[in-house]
């Protein structure tokens, strides 16, 4: 049952195991790349109190020991003092430059404890262990590591390669509801962004990838999810081109995080399942795909139970020069300009900087209004 994805990146390549049990044989994969036999486990207190003691069986079945950090779950732990907090528990465990931290959670363990493996003692190894859909799919994938600031999403960071990926697909049973749907919305993203056939397979299967009985359907989607990422990874590590794709409805997506306060009232994956709906709106709106589009796009997301429209943000929200505001954060800006992901189909997004302010402003006004009369 157990699918590997290679990512191929020369001498920072990598292999992302996929399946069941996996956490349970951690010891096995983790072990031949110790020097010597102990990790530096992060994770957060939900994650921990269903998987570490797994985790710590799996290791010590080949010998190796473990200490563990838990930090808050939450968006709100991916943080500067957080960050300095894992960094100095990891020092006081006197992990050394080639030993390797393990990271054992959703995203924001990954990219929180990525970042510290970054910077501490200039750099050491990592293993991510994603127990979340979204982390799975995406975020452990791919080596962009980091934390957000107040000016904006993952605004401090670096790209730091892990040395492995164990996505143990049996972690996904424990997740809830909303969880697996916010990570649904990456799964979607990739057929959005680059395979039709993907795109329309989930359209029929997408349902049961999430249901616990299918596992093989399941697998299906986290592997070909990971296939995308890593071609498109190995072609551009560091995004200066292509790489971007990945960021389809992020650019909207990320200013909605922002505006929400990285807070539970908006997840992230909520956000780029909205946030992609507005790329095909304003994608539309441009005259760049049929009119039909953004309504095929919004079908399936709401056959899935999935937040697809500004309406299902609760609270306030800023008015859309507000939100184009957050929008000039983005890593994405070049000489002030921001660039979008748009799309001329399903599976057939580009990237332009080519987007007048009038287009996306109506895209968003548009939005906005639904709001009001939902
Ligand atoms: N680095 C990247 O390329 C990349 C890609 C996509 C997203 N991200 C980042 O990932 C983050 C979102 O990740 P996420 O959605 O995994 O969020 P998360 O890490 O906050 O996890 C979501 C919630 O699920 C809980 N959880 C995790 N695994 C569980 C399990 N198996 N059972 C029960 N509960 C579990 C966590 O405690 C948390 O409360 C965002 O910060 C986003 O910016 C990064
Ligand atoms: O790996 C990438 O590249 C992505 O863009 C994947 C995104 O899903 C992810 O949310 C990423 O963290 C966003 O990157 P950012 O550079 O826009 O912060
Ligand atoms: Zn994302």
């Amino acid at each position: 049952m157990r699918e590997t994805v290679d990512v191929a990146l020369g001498a920072r390549a990598y292999s992302i195991e996929i399946g069941p049990g996996l956490i349970a044989r951690g010891g096995e994969f983790i072990a031949p790349l110790l020097p010597r036999p102990r990790v530096a486990v992060v994770t957060d207190e939900t994650v921990a109190a269903r998987w570490l003691e797994p985790l710590r069986e799996g290791l010590a079945a080949s010998g190796v020991a473990m200490e563990a950090l838990a930090l808050p779950p939450g968006e709100a732990t991916k943080n500067w003092s957080d960050l300095g907090r894992t960094v100095e528990w990891l020092l006081a465990q006197k992990v050394e430059r080639a030993d390797l931290v393990v990271a054992l959670g959703g995203g924001v363990i990954g990219d929180l404890a990525g970042f510290a493996a970054a910077i501490l003692r200039r750099g050491v190894g990592f293993v991510q262990v994603p127990t979340t859909l979204l982390a799975q799919v995406d975020s452990a994938v791919g080596g962009k590591t980091g934390v957000n600031s107040p000016h904006g999403k993952n605004l401090i960071g670096a790209f730091h390669q892990p040395r492995l990926v164990l996505a143990d697909t049996d972690a996904l049973e424990t997740l809830p509801a909303r969880e697996l749907l916010s990570g649904y919305a990456e799964v979607v993203k990739y057929g959005l962004l680059g395979d039709a056939a993907f795109f329309e397979w989930l359209e029929g299967q997408g349902g049961a990838a999430l249901a616990s009985g299918d596992v093989a359907a399941r697998i299906r989607a986290v592997r070909r999810s990971c296939e995308m990422k890593a071609e498109i990874v190995a072609r551009d590590e560091t995004e200066t081109g292509d790489r971007a794709l990945l960021n389809l409805g992020h650019t909207f997506g990320h200013a909605l995080e922002a505006a929400t306060g990285y807070s539970s009232r908006l997840l992230h994956g909520e956000g780029v399942s909205i946030g992609c709906q507005l790329a095909f709106e304003l994608s539309a709106r441009l005259g760049l795909c049929s009119q039909e589009t953004p309504g095929r796009v919004a079908a399936h997301f709401e056959a899935m139970g999935m937040r697809a429209s500004l309406a299902d943000i609760p609270g306030e929200l800023p008015d859309s020069a507000g939100l184009i505001a957050l929008m000039a954060q983005d890593k994405k800006v070049k000489a002030g300009v921001p660039t979008f992901i748009l799309a001329r189909g399903i599976g057939e997004a580009f990237v332009t900087r080519d987007v007048p302010v009038e287009a996306l402003s109506d895209t968003l006004d548009a939005a906005l209004a639904t709001r009001r009369s939902g």
